[in-house]
């Protein structure tokens, strides 16, 4: 009984047409909203910090593993997307495959990834447009005690989450456009400052990292073999590849808008491998460009991209690099917002969470309560502590909801092989069982005090689930 409670993937098949939320998002809204969480500040600032301290030019490298996780994992988000549309995602695959409790930790963890990925870049954005329009950094900086930019712009998307996925959608895709473009120009412009002799050597040779760090910052694989710390050369560029994967996460929640899609079975599965597709053919590029331009030890870590141009006169690109990272870093926290409603709402429709949770508005049709706490929460996280080293625990929750999903392939085609489904992963167990080694392998080289924090958040979950889920649940009664 109890953890072996299972959802019937029928049940969830059924829900598609209970009208709760509007199908009103076609293919282009959907790669909209998978660039618009993508591209943010993984390419605008992780590459840059990344080269400097661990991989040198070799960080396109790092960004070309990345994306072969990813795409990985997105293969298989592709296939349970498009055969078991839900709002639910991960959680909801979870639920069909493994049972209840699964699926609860895994909706807890997804809850953690995009209301941190919410928290962490308001703050960035809060940062940015402080530098762009000259506001006070003691009310948008990282050193106010209330960071006001943060919680304004918060506020402004929660009315837009709230009022529908159309009017989202439209305000996603303007604000990928300006970003895109930016992108564009950066490698069009970049092109012509590149020199070789920035790019040689490609993968600077191994050396021991200067100061010892702290077990706490080491990656736990590291520490947990006793392997001697260094930067650069191989174990660099590795290092590296888990810290840029950050740039890559968030195309997950497109999984989440299958009952808002027309035709989920087409769209879907080309948004997710469309979206990541792109942004992994401008990250390449971008991060070829800023290692060509400049040479990788003299980096300016605080905003890598626009001061290389600055560093060759070229002012203009520079500017257009902050309005392309505060409207980038716009559209990633509209998304985020999106999906945490929509995550909050399948799992309160399961009684997992509250059941006013997993309502939607009766004119709106967004699961309005939903959106409004969690952002209300993301809000108060993102005015009072300084969470931007968080990032690594986005990513944490992130690869390990893709390890499910990966496993979840296999598992959902031996369980229902009658099952209609419009794409199914290659090489279907090997490549999902790569899938989840690939991603297993990055998150060991997470940092020791990410694997900390992300122990005791999964801990409390459980000790919420059985305080409350488990009795609440549907299947209790
Ligand atoms: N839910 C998430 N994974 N959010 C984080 C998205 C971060 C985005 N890929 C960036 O580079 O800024």
């Amino acid at each position: 009984m109890g953890v072996r409670r299972i959802l019937d993937v029928d049940k969830v098949l059924e829900r598609q047409d209970s009208g709760e939320l509007k199908r009103r998002l076609r293919g282009r809204d959907l790669i909209g909203f998978g660039v618009g969480i993508i591209i943010g500040t993984g390419i605008f600032t992780l590459a840059g910090v990344e080269a400097k301290t661990h991989a040198g030019p070799a960080v396109t490298l790092s960004f070309v593993i990345g994306a072969v996780v990813a795409g990985l994992a997105a293969l298989c988000y592709a296939e349970l997307a498009s055969s078991v549309p839900t709002a639910g995602s991960a959680y909801t695959y979870a639920f069909a495959t493994l049972g209840e409790v699964f699926a609860w930790i895994i909706g807890w963890d997804l809850l953690l990834e995009f209301a941190l990925g919410a928290a962490v870049v308001s703050r960035g954005w809060s940062g940015y447009l402080a530098n762009l329009l000259g506001l006070s950094p003691s009310l948008f900086g990282e050193e106010a005690p209330v960071n006001i930019g943060a919680v304004l712009i918060i506020a402004v998307l929660t009315v837009v989450a709230v009022v529908g996925i159309k009017e989202s959608a439209f305000l996603t895709n303007i604000l990928v456009l300006v970003k895109v473009a930016v992108c564009v120009l950066i490698l069009a412009v970049g092109a012509f400052y590149v020199k070789s002799t920035n790019l040689t050597p490609f993968i600077p040779p191994s050396q021991p990292s200067g100061s010892e760090a702290a077990t706490l910052h080491q990656p736990i694989i590291q520490a947990a073999l006793g392997l001697e710390q260094s930067v650069y050369g191989i174990g660099g560029v590795l290092t590296a590849a888990a810290v840029v994967f950050f740039a890559y996460t968030g195309f997950e929640a497109l999984a989440n808008l299958g009952e808002e899609t027309v035709n989920p079975k087409k769209d879907l599965k080309v948004g997710i491998l469309g979206a990541l597709f792109v942004c992994a053919v401008l990250y390449l590029g971008v991060s070829l460009v800023l290692t060509g331009m400049v040479e990788y030890t003299t980096i300016d870590v605080s905003a890598p991209l626009a001061s290389a141009f600055d560093a060759v006169g070229e002012h203009w690109v520079s500017a257009l690099i902050s309005l392309g990272a505060v409207t980038g870093l716009t559209s990633v926290m509209m998304v985020e917002l999106v999906t945490i409603g929509r995550i909050g709402f399948a799992m309160g429709r399961d009684g997992l969470l509250p059941k006013a949770l997993g309502t939607t508005h009766p004119k709106w049709g967004t699961p309005h309560r939903m959106t409004i706490g969690g952002a209300v929460l993301i809000a108060i996280l993102a005015a009072l502590v300084p969470i931007s080293e968080l990032s690594d625990m986005v990513s944490i929750g992130a690869l390990s909801a893709m390890i499910i999903v990966a496993l979840a392939v296999p598992v959902l085609r031996r369980k229902r092989p009658d099952l209609n489904r419009s794409f199914t992963v290659p090489f279907s167990p090997v490549l999902p069982v790569v899938a989840a080694l690939a991603c297993l392998y990055l998150m060991l080289n997470l940092d020791v005090l990410t694997w900390i924090r992300f122990a005791v958040w999964l801990a409390v979950g459980l000790a919420i689930y059985f305080a409350y889920g488990r009795k609440h649940s549907k299947f209790a009664e």
